[in-house]
């Protein structure tokens, strides 16, 4: 993985691209990513509609929200026509979803010509993260617990458990290869303290941001992956103290890996 240029985003809002009025909606919001999704969101019959709604739909443009198109995964009829379509279009990533190999990510960041954003979301993909990750044009990986759960033989309703060591496995993957980390979603649309927990969990396994299903799902997920208050106090605090070497802080030893900690949540602010 090339270097990502960009301050990773807390929150990727996924909506399919066939739905117009998620689409507008989506302008309004603070999502830092908008996802449109060629994939399953949308119903077979539509998805030649879709393909063009989301060129459409990044070609007017999301203010300064990072924009991205999930195609069809490469064993799907539409695959092709999605990769002409992002090819043509002026989305800024593409997000290929069910990445089982190097091979596959490569062939369509060339054919896409833009960063991709790779799906980890099946058993396969979970053991060759690490190599997926390492593809120049992969500038992070989603994990996708959905599928996860799905290929795993998880129930759908099942908590993080049997999850847990795949999605830490997407994290040590794009932690080695210097891109980004991003969790799946949260389907409960009506849970806003699940959701939260989920995100705080998520953050503390090392996790950027997360995938978003729904407008209420955008500002607690912002706030949850954002530096908080006291955070940003305490780091600003340790900057000013911070020496050289081991050193005592407010009761805890600091070293300077806590030094660059603190950098990024400062430079997080800014
Ligand atoms: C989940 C939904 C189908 C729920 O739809 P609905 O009940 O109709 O929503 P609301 O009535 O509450 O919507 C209120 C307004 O918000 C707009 N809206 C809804 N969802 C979105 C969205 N994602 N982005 C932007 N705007 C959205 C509605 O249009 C309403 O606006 P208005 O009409 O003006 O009043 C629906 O939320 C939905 O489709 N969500 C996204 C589904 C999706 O994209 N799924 C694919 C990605 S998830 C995934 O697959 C992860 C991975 O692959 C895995 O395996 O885990
Ligand atoms: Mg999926």
């Amino acid at each position: 993985m090339s270097a990502p240029r960009r301050l990773s985003p807390r929150s990727l809002l996924f909506l399919p691209a066939s739905n117009p009025r998620a689409v507008a909606k989506a302008r309004m919001l603070k999502a830092d990513c908008v996802v449109l999704d060629l994939e399953d969101a949308v119903p077979r019959s539509d998805k030649a509609a879709a393909r063009a709604a989301a060129v459409a739909a990044v070609a007017e443009g999301f203010g300064p929200r990072l924009t991205a198109i999930r195609i069809n995964g490469v064993a799907d009829g539409e695959h092709t026509d999605d990769l002409e379509a992002v090819a043509a279009s002026v989305a800024d990533y593409v997000v290929l979803p069910k990445v089982e190999n190097a091979s596959d990510a490569a062939v369509v960041g060339s054919a896409c010509r833009r960063p991709v954003l790779a799906m980890i979301e099946t058993p396969p993909g979970v053991l060759a993260a690490a190599e997926i990750a390492e593809v120049a044009a992969v500038h992070g990986l989603i994990a996708g617990v959905n599928d996860l759960r799905a290929s795993l033989g998880i129930p759908a309703g099942a908590d993080r458990a049997g999850v847990a060591l795949a999605l830490q496995t997407v994290v040590l993957a794009a932690r080695a290869s210097g891109g980004w980390a991003i969790d799946g979603v949260f389907n409960l649309l009506d849970d806003t303290d699940g959701l939260v927990a989920e995100c705080r969990a998520g953050r503390d396994m090392g996790f950027d941001g997360k995938s978003l299903i729904h407008p209420g799902q955008v500002d607690a997920c912002n706030r949850a992956f954002g530096p908080s208050d006291a955070e940003v106090e305490d780091a600003r605090a340790l900057l000013a103290a911070a020496t050289d070497g081991a050193e005592r802080f407010r009761g805890r030893m600091i070293e300077a890996m806590h030094v660059a900690q603190a950098q990024a949540v400062v430079a997080r602010v800014r």
